[in-house]
């Protein structure tokens, strides 16, 4: 078997294992309210739901009130047009509909039930979309085949008050009309005046199309091609919606259409578009090749054809991907936001400006931490944002939004300028908040030595770092037992190729290193025979000894054992006037959003000054997530009402940081509830500090910080980041006992950004 068949006989296997363990699917429902107690149960249930069923029962409207229908969408589908795999039926695409349903929870907030139907008849299929109206506050249509997706979607749209969008004909076409309208912008061409050839004419490619058109390129301006060729008046096998491109003679081929024509537009099928035919084209063609997962031409080939070509397709490993997520989450929440009846030409357009504009504006500081390395600056190669800015659910939600209520097909009128504090504060409610990190991770080379890298978890998490990063991960440990490990875990990793090994029995670096440890540690009682000692035996000094001699710049313990343990050779080694540990910060995502606890691990005891110090190294490891700190302290006394030690502690503290000049929220002392219930402390405590709640709590303790660290893991489902280890510039890192490979990969992601200004 060839490496390369090895490795996507590896990627298949995640891919299949991602959907089956540690449970099968993507998905799971989750209730909203308590069910604790008989009370509890009987409003729930009867007799108590009675009530919410005879008030909507009175005013069908209400059902958006007493229901969760105004924010569930159904993604629907016969698959009958499965991405680019074709007509593979209603149970074989429940994956990728799972999927969106996913993406429409993680970008924007809003729950799916997504169905699957075994009916290939459009009206059958239409009719029982429409039957599930009560049930929906919208409807998305996904990998439906054309013809049949129009007279589906064109029936359900007649019969329904609520929105009905499929998503692979409008959100496609929104975003292939934004790329469209920047690269227009940026070759100093109209719409009025180009020429455009496309290569499928299906659900996708009407779409399109037709939006296009709608932005002023004249219908006679577009030749079409399908797998019958070019389509043509004479055609008796198409559609009113293709019919309403087939005008071209019926012996037209491709490369006479493209002779001098502005663009391309790709949605078919892989390898349709010869490189021969992109050199027949304009100066600085727009070339679309957006057929997945293999686009109709790949880009470098069509940049050796036309070296001025701009260049979009479905993929995310080139720029310019061209997807409808870029849209379908965005457009939809502003739609239920406002109850919105459809989802009108007006919001469409609306969307499709957002878009582009995005891509046309000066990034944030959000945006460029979260792709850093990357260009960001509006050109060829930066057509459209990307997938994660978090600038697009705020800006297109409230464009949709407002087009609806401007086009009077909201229900709800709605505050703009709340809405959009609302989108914003919700843009870093999710597990998002790492993808930041790990693409400045991506784009920095920074070498991380694993000091158990024996370990399985550690095996598993260098394995998924190849697939993003360049640089190879070191690892500590006896090759035999890693090589042995990595042919029984399945794994692909090949030594020396892409992971290298410290063999602490045999390395030709061992008296290097030890010298070095003995060197640093000769007058803290460490004699030669006991570095060499320990240079033998403790993987985590000699991790510390590589980045201290610039062998590694990060290295990661902590697997096994005590975390003071490890600690306590990370100083000896790495500890410097500039550099010491201010603390341990864990980063807990919530359901509804990141929290931040510290100091878990480091200061057993704070003291005034060392407390004041987590707070501020806090601040600045929060700020590198893009999150503005709110910082509350946290103790049994309240507003100086105890005079306990944490009391005492946390004034002091205070009057620190007062002293200090922080340009960061903190306030305290307080109760942790208070902490996170700003209306319970504007009643308690008022003319605090702090606005809304609270994001960053620290204790006085590693008891107390660590007792809320592990009750929001376990009692509260939170998904741990963490422990960072603060103030040691992010030379190590030292993980806990109970972590899994992907928080290792985590850890590994912090370590791996090239952040030397957080300490
Ligand atoms: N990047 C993105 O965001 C999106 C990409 N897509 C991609 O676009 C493609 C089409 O999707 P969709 O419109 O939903 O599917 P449909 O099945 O509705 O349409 C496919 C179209 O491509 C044409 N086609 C297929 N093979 C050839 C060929 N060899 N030569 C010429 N034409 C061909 C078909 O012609 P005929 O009608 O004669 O069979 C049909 O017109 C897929 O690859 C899909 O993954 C779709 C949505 C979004
Ligand atoms: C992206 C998408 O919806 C498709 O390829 O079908
Ligand atoms: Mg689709």
């Amino acid at each position: 078997m060839s490496v390369d068949d090895a490795k996507r006989g590896a990627e298949r296997k995640a891919a299949l294992d991602y959907h089956e363990f540690p449970r099968a699917g993507k998905l799971e429902i989750r209730p909203t309210k308590p069910m604790a107690t008989n009370r509890d149960l009987a409003r729930a249930y009867s007799p108590g739901v009675a009530d919410a069923c005879m008030a909507i029962a009175e005013d069908a409207s209400a059902a958006t009130r007493f229901t969760a229908k105004r924010n569930l969408v159904a993604v629907i589908t016969n698959g009958t047009a499965v991405l680019g795999l074709g007509n593979i039926g209603a149970q074989a695409s429940k994956p990728v509909m799972e999927g969106k349903a996913v993406l429409f929870k993680k970008f924007a907030g809003i729950d799916c039930f997504d169905i699957e139907v075994d009916e290939a008849d459009p009206e059958r299929l239409a009719d029982l979309v429409c039957r599930l109206e009560p049930t929906f506050g919208a409807i998305n249509l996904e990998d439906i085949k054309a013809p049949e997706c129009f007279a589906v979607e064109r029936i359900c749209r007649s019969r329904m008050g609520i929105p009905v969008f499929h998503d692979d004909q409008h959100g496609t076409a929104i975003v292939v009309a934004a790329a469209a309208r920047n690269a227009l912008h940026l070759a100093g061409k109209r719409p009025e005046d180009i020429r455009i050839v496309a290569m499928g004419a299906g659900a996708a490619g009407v779409a399109c199309l037709t939006m296009l058109h709608k932005l002023g390129v004249p219908k006679e301006a577009i030749t079409v091609f399908d797998k019958d060729g070019v389509l043509h008046p004479g055609r008796t096998d198409l559609c009113p919606e293709q019919m309403a491109f087939a005008h071209a003679p019926k012996d037209t081929v491709l490369g006479d259409a493209l002779d001098g024509a502005d663009m391309f537009l790709g949605l078919s099928g892989p390898g349709l578009l010869p490189a021969a035919a992109v050199s027949r084209m304009a100066d600085k063609p727009i070339i679309f090749a957006l057929a997945n997962p293999v686009p109709e031409i790949m880009p470098e080939e069509a940049r050796a054809a036309s070296p001025g070509a701009m260049i979009a397709t479905g993929r995310s490993d080139f720029p310019n991907q061209v997807n409808n997520v870029l849209c379908f989450p965005f457009i939809f929440r502003g739609a239920l936001d406002v109850e919105a009846s459809q989802i009108n030409d007006e919001m469409k357009l609306a969307c499709v400006e957002a878009i582009a504009s995005l891509a046309r504006k000066t990034t944030t500081a959000e945006v460029g931490r979260a792709y850093e390395g990357e260009r960001l600056s509006f050109g060829p190669d930066y057509l459209i944002p990307k997938p994660f800015d978090p600038r697009l659910l705020p800006t297109i939600a409230l464009a949709v939004a407002k087009a609806a209520m401007d086009s009077g097909v909201a229900r709800r009128t709605i505050d703009l300028d709340d809405y959009r504090r609302k989108l914003e504060a919700q843009v870093f409610r999710s597990s998002m908040i790492m993808r930041g990190v790990f693409d400045a991770a991506r784009q920095s080379h920074r070498r991380i030595v694993f000091a158990e890298g024996e370990d399985v978890r550690v095996l598993h998490a260098a394995q998924a770092m190849l697939a993003d990063r360049s640089d190879k991960p070191v690892l500590v440990g006896r090759p035999d037992v890693i090589r042995a490990r990595i042919e029984r875990e399945g794994l692909t990793l090949v030594v020396d190729q892409d992971v290298d090994i410290v063999n602490p029995e045999n390395d030709e670096r061992y008296r290097d290193y030890w010298q070095t440890y003995h060197e640093a540690m000769k007058r803290r009682g460490v004699t030669p025979d006991l570095a060499k000692a320990v240079l033998r035996t403790n993987t985590t000094a000699i991790a510390a000894v590589m980045v201290r001699l610039g062998d590694a710049d990060s290295m990661i313990c902590g697997t096994f054992g005590q975390y003071l343990w490890h600690l306590n050779y990370v100083r000896q080694m790495l500890e410097t006037d500039d550099l010491s540990p201010a603390g341990a910060l864990s980063l807990v995502i919530l359901d509804d959003g990141p929290l931040f606890v510290a100091d878990t691990h480091v200061n057993i005891e704070q003291t005034e000054e060392t407390l004041a110090w987590t707070v501020i190294a806090a601040a600045r490891h929060v700020r590198r997530f893009g999150i503005d700190p709110k910082i509350a302290l946290c103790s049994g006394s309240q507003f100086g009402n105890l005079d306990s030690r944490t009391g005492r502690l946390m004034r002091g503290a205070l009057k620190t940081l007062d002293r200090t000049e922080c340009d960061f929220e903190y306030e305290g002392e307080m109760n942790t509830d208070v902490a996170l219930n700003p209306e319970l402390r504007e009643r308690l405590l008022p003319g605090n500090r702090l606005t809304g709640k609270a994001n960053v709590l620290i204790y006085g303790s590693t008891d107390a910080a660590g007792a809320a660290r592990n009750l929001l893991k376990t009692a509260a489902g939170g998904l741990e980041v963490g422990p960072i280890l603060m103030g040691m510039g992010n030379r190590a890192h030292i993980v806990t006992p109970e972590v899994t490979s992907r928080g290792l990969l985590n850890i590994a992601a912090l370590a791996g950004a090239d952040v030397s200004s957080y300490g």
